[in-house]
């Protein structure tokens, strides 16, 4: 069979993304725009998004920093934590503005610290949320110091997500950013209110990446690469035909100087080449023919929106990705896997 070339897809969906605020929002957002329809926006922001009347402001910044040629719609959601109004979520619901709710485990990840210190203290708004039929959107890691950090997700999967399925079997959850076999074994064999979003680092790299040669900080994301055999599973999952699983970038800029540090920033600036990374991989698994699910269908069925109708191209045509992205007003940015050559461009 001789090898394919070119690939057109239906628009894909980011269900998973970072755009920031002010001079990075601006500079970031065009990244997403060019090659996604939609997005999911996260809303861990400084301080973070918790009420309707900030996330109606914040959709209007993002929308004005949508280059005019672009056709791009931001999907809002909110910040979870203990004191949320679950009148203000309902009411965001109903008239539109607000798409999901998100659940960080308070210190986590970045800008969680206000996020839930237990699930109990929420119970009620997610009750809620059951009954509305609002997905709740959930980085799934425990934050308990003594766990292994590799173990963190797995240990949140027995720990947390399945006595919460059990005592709301109906809310629609996405475990977002799978980075492990036992999520990506949980989410096969769940219930049709269960899905998952994998990343593009989290199925091309392995946690070798974070060491190869030296520490690599543009490699550390949270939840944190894993061994290569949880690759392979999560690789095994998107391309089983499941469709439940879908495309969520996680990119997260942060500034280089952030990155580069003592204490660096978790988070990937994948914006530029997650496409072309994702149709990479799928290429190695020789299953192309299941990447438009993944990027463009599976979500949008989840989230019970249409299917985009515009479509894009993808060519095998070799392009070296930018060493580094200068962003007005903030500093350079270090894009995923940046100086590499990538096999796949964006027409
Ligand atoms: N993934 C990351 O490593 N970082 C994200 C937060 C998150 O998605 O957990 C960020 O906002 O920088
Ligand atoms: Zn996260
Ligand atoms: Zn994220």
């Amino acid at each position: 069979m001789s090898e394919v070339q070119k690939i057109i897809i239906k628009k894909p969906d980011d269900w998973h993304l970072h755009l920031r605020d002010e001079e990075m929002l601006k500079g970031v957002l065009p990244y997403s725009s060019k090659d996604y329809a939609r997005a999911i926006i996260m809303p861990n922001l400084m301080p973070p998004l918790k009420k309707l009347a900030d996330i109606i402001e914040y959709k209007k910044r993002l929308l004005s920093a949508i280059p005019s040629n672009d056709n791009f719609t931001p999907l809002m959601t909110t910040y979870l934590s203990d004191d949320t109004d679950v009148n203000d979520i309902i009411h965001g619901y109903q008239n539109g503005v607000l798409k999901a709710v998100k659940l960080y485990p308070a210190h986590a990840t970045t800008n969680s610290a206000h996020g839930v210190s237990s699930i109990n203290n929420v119970l009620p708004v997610l009750e809620a949320m059951q009954k509305q039929g609002i997905p709740l959107l959930i980085h799934g890691e425990v934050t308990d110091k003594a766990v292994d950090v590799f173990d963190r997700e797995a240990k949140f999967i027995d720990k947390t997500l399945i006595p919460l399925m059990k005592k709301l079997p109906e809310l629609k959850i996405v475990l977002e950013h799978a980075t492990t076999k036992e999520a990506a074994e949980f989410v096969m064999e769940g219930p049709a209110n269960l899905a998952a979003t994998v990343t593009p680092q989290h199925i091309l790299l392995n946690r070798n990446a974070l060491f190869q040669g030296g520490l690599k900080p543009h490699n550390y994301c949270l939840p944190i690469l894993k061994r290569d055999v949880h690759r392979v599973k999560l690789m095994q999952a998107v391309t089983s035909g499941c469709d439940r699983f879908f495309l969520g970038t996680d990119s997260a800029p942060h500034e280089k100087n952030r990155k580069e540090a003592a204490c660096g920033c978790a988070g990937t600036f994948n914006a530029p080449v997650a496409l072309s990374v994702y149709a990479h991989v799928f290429e190695q698994a020789n299953a192309l023919d299941k990447l438009e699910a993944f990027t463009s269908i599976n979500g949008a069925k989840f989230y019970q929106l249409p299917i985009n109708q515009d479509t894009v191209t993808l060519v095998k045509k070799k392009y070296k990705v930018e060493e580094v992205i200068y962003i007005p007003g903030v500093g350079d940015i270090v894009p995923f896997l940046a100086g590499e050559e990538l096999n796949w461009s964006v027409e």
